[in-house]
């Protein structure tokens, strides 16, 4: 892990992933081989990439009942309070419709409706991920979107992991499909025989994933590209080396190309945090994704002051920030571009990709600077409504027409006169 004096500008940035032309062509010939093939393409690139024969690409109820007898019963508590927390905080974001009435009768407004079909994918592969359903299905229902749609990629004996079965199941949603990569994306984007097209997809993937819903955009909508996870920790002499460095390491153990920086005025706790980073790599189970992560992406900016701590760190916008210094809270007001906030030395940031409440779906790469989490928001579309009075047409017409005609567009101008002039 690098110390460095701040000098001048830092930056999380890193190539976003666009891919290799090969994986661009491999893409895009998939997704046109589900559009032609439909089903038949997807049962052959299933057991092609996955390894995986299927009669069925829908999971069955006998699914969801074997993977209820193997999850722990200490689990699956886990997981209902995890639902109930993400739960309450989201319902908190639903925005209302609504209307106003101007004095010449006219009314405005603006009408909220949810999407009517969503898409989320869940990664396979290396680990299964019941956080990331729950994150991505409960702003969905709580936006009141009809139906939510599953696809997954299935382990080699066509089984999904049963952490995965009961998540969903605890959340009511139960079309899951066995299938994976952008051949899932594809069936969701334009559907086949099993597989309804939806209107969003959502949903971390691998490089296949990401370029196939770069593809699809425009023809449905999508979340976001995430890169891979961020944590900057702001703190100062008297924070606790240990605690952060568990928290560093925390995100690294996400991916290699995961980043993990800590900003202090303290150049003790900079090399103390160091040390500690090292001593616990030593046990960590994922250790050679950690220590390369920590390695290519690690750092530690020691600055002049807090003041200057506080600007690398809004430089930096990551996707989660820690603050651990003295009066942690007041700090918050200062801090203009993080994903995730978290404040003082109890809310590390686990607590919020699990249980917490807030969404773990997260601006990265310096997106913080204009983006935010996934939300409720993402599940919904507006409409304006506009209700002019003939009182009202009359007071603005000549104004309206006035506006149409600048631009020189004559027939518009007229639908207002038309009516201006019948009495
Ligand atoms: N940001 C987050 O919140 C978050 C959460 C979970 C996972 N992730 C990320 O999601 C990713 C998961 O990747 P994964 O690979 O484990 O699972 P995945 O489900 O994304 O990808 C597996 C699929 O990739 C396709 N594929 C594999 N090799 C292929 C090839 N040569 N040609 C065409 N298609 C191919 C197959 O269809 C396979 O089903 C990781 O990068 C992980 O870091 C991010
Ligand atoms: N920290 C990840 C987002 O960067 C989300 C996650 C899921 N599970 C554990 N963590
Ligand atoms: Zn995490």
């Amino acid at each position: 892990m690098r110390i460095i004096e701040v000098t001048d500008s830092v930056s999380l940035k890193r190539d976003l992933d666009a891919g290799t032309s090969e994986q661009r062509e491999a893409v895009d010939a998939i997704i046109e081989e589900v559009r032609k093939r439909g089903d038949q393409a997807l049962f052959s690139y299933t057991e092609k990439f996955d390894g995986a024969q299927l009669d069925a690409l829908l999971v069955e109820e006998s699914e969801f009942l074997a993977a209820y007898e193997q999850l722990d019963p200490g689990v699956l508590k886990a997981i209902r309070e995890a639902i109930e927390n993400i739960r309450d905080f989201h319902q908190r974001q639903v925005q209302q419709s609504w209307m106003t009435t101007k004095e010449d009768g006219t009314i405005l407004g603006q009408k909220v409706t949810p999407l009517d079909a969503v898409g989320l994918y869940v990664p396979g592969g290396k680990a299964a991920y019941p956080s990331s359903i729950m994150m991505n299905v409960i702003p969905a229902q709580a936006a009141g979107v009809g139906r939510i749609s599953i696809v997954t990629p299935p382990q080699k004996e066509g089984t999904i992991p049963a952490s995965v079965l009961v998540t969903a199941k605890e959340l009511g949603v139960t079309s899951i499909y066995k299938v994976g990569g952008a051949q899932a994306i594809a069936a969701l984007a334009y559907g086949t025989e099993t597989i309804q097209a939806v209107d969003k997809i959502t949903g971390p993937g691998n490089i296949f994933v990401a370029l196939a819903k770069r593809a699809v955009f425009g023809r449905v909508d999508i979340d976001m590209i995430a890169g891979p996870s961020e944590i900057v920790v702001l703190a100062d002499a008297n924070a606790n080396a240990q605690y952060i460095a568990a928290d560093l390491l925390s995100q690294a153990e996400h991916d290699e190309r995961a980043s993990a920086v800590l900003v202090t005025p303290s150049s003790d706790l900079a090399e103390a945090v160091k040390t500690a980073v090292e001593k616990q790599l030593e046990t960590l189970p994922k250790r050679e994704i950690a220590a390369a992560s920590i390695r290519d992406y690690g750092a530690v900016y020691v600055t002049k002051d807090l003041d200057e701590a506080v600007d690398v760190t809004n430089e930096l916008a990551p996707e989660h920030l820690e603050l651990l210094t003295e009066d942690a809270m007041a700090l918050v007001g200062r801090i203009r571009h993080a994903g995730a906030i978290f404040v003082g030395p109890y809310s590390s940031e686990p607590v919020g990709d699990y249980f917490a409440g807030p969404n773990h779906v997260l601006p990265t790469n310096g997106t913080a600077r204009f983006s935010s989490p996934l939300c409720v928001d993402d599940f919904v579309k507006k409409s304006s409504i506009i209700s002019y009075s003939k009182q009202a047409l009359k007071q603005n017409g000549a104004s309206i027409s006035a506006l149409a005609r600048l631009e020189g567009l004559e027939a518009h101008a007229r639908a207002i006169d038309i009516r201006l002039e019948d009495e």
